[in-house]
């Protein structure tokens, strides 16, 4: 091969998470056996010194798959993810390899925070690989459960840009809406779709560009029509300090500290249960424009401080003396902000800022913002 020769254009990189059992090996032997022409590499990731589901993949000939066999990738992310993406890397360049793009499958312990932090941090990996997605597999009948008993599942959730529910077909409608519903409440950023055996249409999981900043912001409308009717200002962020992880408050009320209005009970009523969970979001929205140096030294501080509690946090910004939207996000403590395109002649302006994050005080980012309009 002359894929030494030419310029690459970078390799997107696919990270298929989800709890233990949750289907993900369903799911990307479905991907590898569908003939879909594209050339994949595939890492695996497995606890133990010896990993199994490699076994269990199909191969085929076009795929390449690669196993990490020494532990857990948040664990070992700054060595041998590392290692083995470059090996990648060069092994395409001598032509010893050929693919278009890598899915990496997470053991199911796995926080994907600091596997998605290599492709930002480690200039040989984001010089060569693009961190396309982050896509979680979430089990219909287990997934209650697990969210309830394990912080990573948590994580998991909260990071996705995609939420792929397996397992549909094992419980009945109303308990695919309750979790559903909680899911939309973890993370409104990510879709959610019913996905069977791993049946899945492969563009709903490729090429969705969940890291580029120019990626429409879609948030679940669910997450606000559900809430209180001033829901982006007072939206619930499930997420407030309570001083225990992830228990749950099956409850008549509101968890918002303070709060006593019976609206909100009445809100919580149209889920099937109230899950206090750890991780959650809210949504800034302002059409008042940003100053744009108040709010760099607020963000930037938030993130210093707030920075390994917040999973994902996205925005489009309207900015006062700026005639473009500006686009910003960020994982962890790495922001990132862009120009995007113009506002349209008589287009309604404003901005939209997201964020997901383990107990994030809420009231601190919201009136803190609000101090950063004009
Ligand atoms: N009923 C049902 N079973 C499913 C579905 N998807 C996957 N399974 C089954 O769930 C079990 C676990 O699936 P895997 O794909 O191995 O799960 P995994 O997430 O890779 O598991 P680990 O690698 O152990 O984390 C298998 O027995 C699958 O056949 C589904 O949509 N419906």
């Amino acid at each position: 091969m002359k894929a030494a020769d030419k310029t690459p254009k970078q390799i997107p990189v696919t990270v298929l998470t989800g709890f233990l059992g949750a289907g993900k090996t369903t799911l990307l032997n479905r991907i590898l056996t569908e003939h879909h022409g594209r050339r994949i590499a595939v890492i695996e990731n497995e606890f133990g010194p010896e990993g199994v589901d490699n076994d269990l993949l199909i191969q085929d000939r076009d795929e390449q798959i690669i196993e990490m066999n020494n532990g857990c990738v948040c664990c070992t992310v700054r060595g041998d993810l590392v290692r083995i993406l470059i090996d990648l890397k060069d092994k395409q360049r001598a032509g010893a390899l050929n693919y278009e793009r890598v899915i990496i499958e997470t053991t199911g312990m796995a926080n994907p925070g600091p596997v998605c932090q290599t492709f930002f941090m480690e200039d040989e990996v984001a010089s060569y690989f693009r961190l396309d997605a982050v896509i979680t597999v979430v089990d219909a009948k287990h997934g209650m459960q697990t969210l309830d008993e394990q912080p990573e599942a948590l994580n998991q959730v909260g990071f996705a840009d995609r939420l792929l529910v397996s397992k549909v077909d094992l419980v009945d409608d109303a308990d695919y809406q309750a979790l559903r519903s909680r899911l939309v409440h973890i993370n409104p950023r990510a879709t959610i779709t019913p996905v069977n055996f791993g049946e899945v249409d492969l563009k709903e999981i490729l090429d969705i560009n969940g890291f580029n900043l120019n990626a429409i912001l879609d948030i679940d409308p669910e997450f606000l029509a559900e809430e209180h009717p001033d829901a982006a200002e007072h939206g619930h962020d499930h997420g407030h300090d309570h001083g225990h992880d992830h228990a749950h408050e099956h409850g008549e009320q509101c968890a918002v500290d303070g709060c006593s209005d019976p609206s909100h009970h009445h809100a919580h009523g149209h889920h099937h249960h109230h899950h206090d969970d750890a991780i959650g979001a809210f949504v800034f929205k302002s059409d008042k424009p940003f100053d744009p140096m108040r709010l760099e030294e607020f963000l930037g501080g938030v993130v210093q401080v707030y920075g390994t509690d917040l999973l994902r946090y996205k925005g489009i910004l309207y900015m006062s003396g700026v005639n473009r939207r500006m686009l910003f996000q960020g994982v962890h403590m790495l922001m990132g902000a862009d120009a995007g395109r113009a506002w349209a002649p008589g287009e309604k302006r404003g901005s939209k800022l997201v964020f997901i994050g383990r107990n994030l005080p809420r009231d601190v980012f919201m009136h803190g913002l609000e101090q950063c309009l004009v």
